[in-house]
């Protein structure tokens, strides 16, 4: 997340990090979204390769143990069938983890909300990015969780030519497009959305500008998970 503060240790409690295993270790890669106690809804481009995978709930700081942590591993990864590791601009780049064991629900661990299917959000609609990744093109990842603001940005101003043009499709959703956005290692977290007082999640943060994440006129791009909603249920998820 480029600009943005640190959140407030466990404050988006649905926030996961999603670790890959190298030697003994684990390693931060992308967020996600806790959406059942049993599964995870992530970007399709963070799980692509075969890698062993664990998710860690409840977490702030990814470089020291609070007690609050829930590590889960993975049981199987279901990639949007659509998804294409050489175009993300073709969009479906969604994908659930199932877990091999249910999360304790608790303040640190929650449910992150769904939208109803097909919702699309007004211009400037209230959200925040949230994620561990670069705090700048090119920079370190964070080692606390971060927010920042990121309104929606509509479809007809993302299309348009000097933003995004053709690149965004209708399956996606823009937000930010100023000094703030999302960065590499924030792939696959929730987009929050502000909808009648209550957080929805309404994007899995996909893409930014290969210029720079807070290029000028590129929003970050998340997918829209109002559009997925049958698949998502169809994956036996709901
Ligand atoms: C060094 C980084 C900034 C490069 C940049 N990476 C990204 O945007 C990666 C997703 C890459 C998926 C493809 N493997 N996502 C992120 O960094 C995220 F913002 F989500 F955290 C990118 O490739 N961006 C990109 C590439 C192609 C397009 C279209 C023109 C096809 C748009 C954006």
């Amino acid at each position: 997340v480029v600009g943005g503060t640190v959140a407030r240790p466990n404050s988006w409690p649905w926030q996961i990090s999603l670790q890959y295993k190298s030697g003994s270790s684990f390693y931060h890669t992308c967020g996600g979204t806790l959406i059942r106690r049993g599964w995870v809804m992530t970007a399709a481009h963070c799980v692509d390769r075969s890698r062993t995978w664990r998710v860690v709930l409840g977490e702030h700081n990814i470089n020291s143990h609070e007690g609050t942590e829930q590590y889960m591993s993975v049981s199987r990864v279901y990639l949007h069938p659509n998804w294409n590791s050489n175009n993300v601009a073709g969009g479906w780049d969604i994908a659930l983890l199932r877990l091999s064991s249910e999360a304790s629900l608790n303040n640190n661990v929650q449910l992150g909300a769904l939208p109803p299917s097909g919702q699309v959000l007004p211009h400037n609609n209230p959200c925040y990015i949230t994620g561990w990744g670069r705090t700048q093109t090119g920079g370190q990842i964070s080692a606390q969780l971060k927010q920042a603001s990121l309104p929606v940005v509509d479809h007809k101003t993302c299309t348009s030519y000097g933003w995004w043009g053709s690149t965004v499709k209708d399956s996606m959703v823009c937000a930010g497009g100023g000094s703030e956005s999302g960065c590499q290692g924030d792939s696959g977290g929730p987009l929050n959305c502000s909808v009648n007082g209550k957080w929805v999640v309404h994007g899995v943060t996909s893409f930014v500008s290969s210029s720079g994440c807070n290029a000028y006129r590129r929003p970050t791009v998340f997918t829209r998970a109002s559009a997925y909603i049958s698949w998502m249920n169809n994956v036996s998820i709901q």
